[in-house]
């Protein structure tokens, strides 16, 4: 679905580049998870593969389309919910009427359906809406279209709590397997249960690509008293203990994507053959 091959990119005002050679395979049928650090360079990534921004050198491939090219064909099929929108003041119902016909697979129903489970009034002026409502109504259309790329930067800033678990109830029952949905945020917690790979950028380089299931297979996460131990890679305080990484050897665990990203920016040596 998305090929990247030694992407080089440099905003032109910046004496180092911001990419170096990245490479990069993401198929379809899953939700990524994009992390970094601030300026790390994900929205830039992201903007690269919907063709808002364009390669230095190298190719990015989407759907076999070249996204700088902007072709309809590409655009009518993916679909991007930036951090920073501007929406028109015209009614949901409106918004509906003038932009649905650009997506082929657009699903009417589905939209009825997203609208209701986030309580959204479809006459409302959409300028008069609250930043989160205006994001939760961006993320219902995207749902909607049932474009194959679907991005989104932060989508659960700005969401009130019930929302953010509607959120994730919805993303994971509205996809189709030809969907691929990526997800930049720094909300790891909002999508801990709901991505199956993680892609964590860093320095202009990808340091780690991985799915999910083989990180939950080659590691554990637990709490324990002390932070001793041979088997113990990576541990981190915490109030009444510490969270800990060790090897798998003891039964699978849910991956805590927080103390996995702390422990790999903080450069642990133990866990990087773990990891790539
Ligand atoms: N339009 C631009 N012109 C010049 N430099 C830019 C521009 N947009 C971003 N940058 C720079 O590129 C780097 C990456 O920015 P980007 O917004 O992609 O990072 P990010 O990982 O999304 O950050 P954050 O987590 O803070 O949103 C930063 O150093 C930023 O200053």
């Amino acid at each position: 679905m998305i090929d990247i091959k030694k992407l080089n990119f440099n905003y032109g005002n910046k004496r180092r580049p911001l990419f170096r050679e990245l490479d990069c395979q993401i198929n379809a049928g899953s939700i990524v998870g994009l992390l970094g650090k601030n300026g790390a360079g994900k929205t830039t990534l992201l903007k690269l593969m919907i063709g808002l921004l364009f390669p230095d050198g190298g190719t990015v491939n989407v759907n076999n389309y070249e996204p700088g090219k902007r072709q309809p064909a590409f655009l009518e099929d993916m679909f991007f919910v930036s951090e920073e929108f501007y929406l028109p003041g015209i009614s949901i119902a409106n918004f509906i009427k003038a932009n649905a016909d650009f997506y082929p697979r657009f699903d009417g129903a589905l939209l009825q359906r997203l609208l209701k489970d986030f309580e959204l009034p479809e006459t409302e002026s959409l300028q008069k809406l609250s930043y989160g409502q205006k994001k939760k109504f961006l993320i219902c259309f995207a749902l909607s279209t049932k474009c194959r790329l679907l991005v989104l930067d932060e989508p659960t800033n700005g969401l009130d709590i019930p929302s953010k678990s509607i959120f994730r109830r919805i993303l994971a029952g509205a996809l189709d397997e030809d969907q691929l949905v990526i997800i930049s945020t720094h909300q790891v917690k909002d999508v801990e249960n709901l991505i199956d790979r993680i892609i964590m950028l860093d320095s202009g380089q990808f340091i780690m690509q991985k799915d999910l299931f083989d990180i939950s297979s080659r590691l554990h996460f637990s709490t324990s008293s002390t932070a001793e131990g041979d088997d113990i890679l990576y541990s981190e305080m915490v109030p009444g203990g510490y969270k800990v990484i060790t090897s798998q050897a003891n039964g699978s665990s849910s991956v805590d994507i927080e103390l996995l990203f702390n422990a790999i920016l903080n450069g642990n040596e133990k866990l990087k053959s773990y990891v790539q």
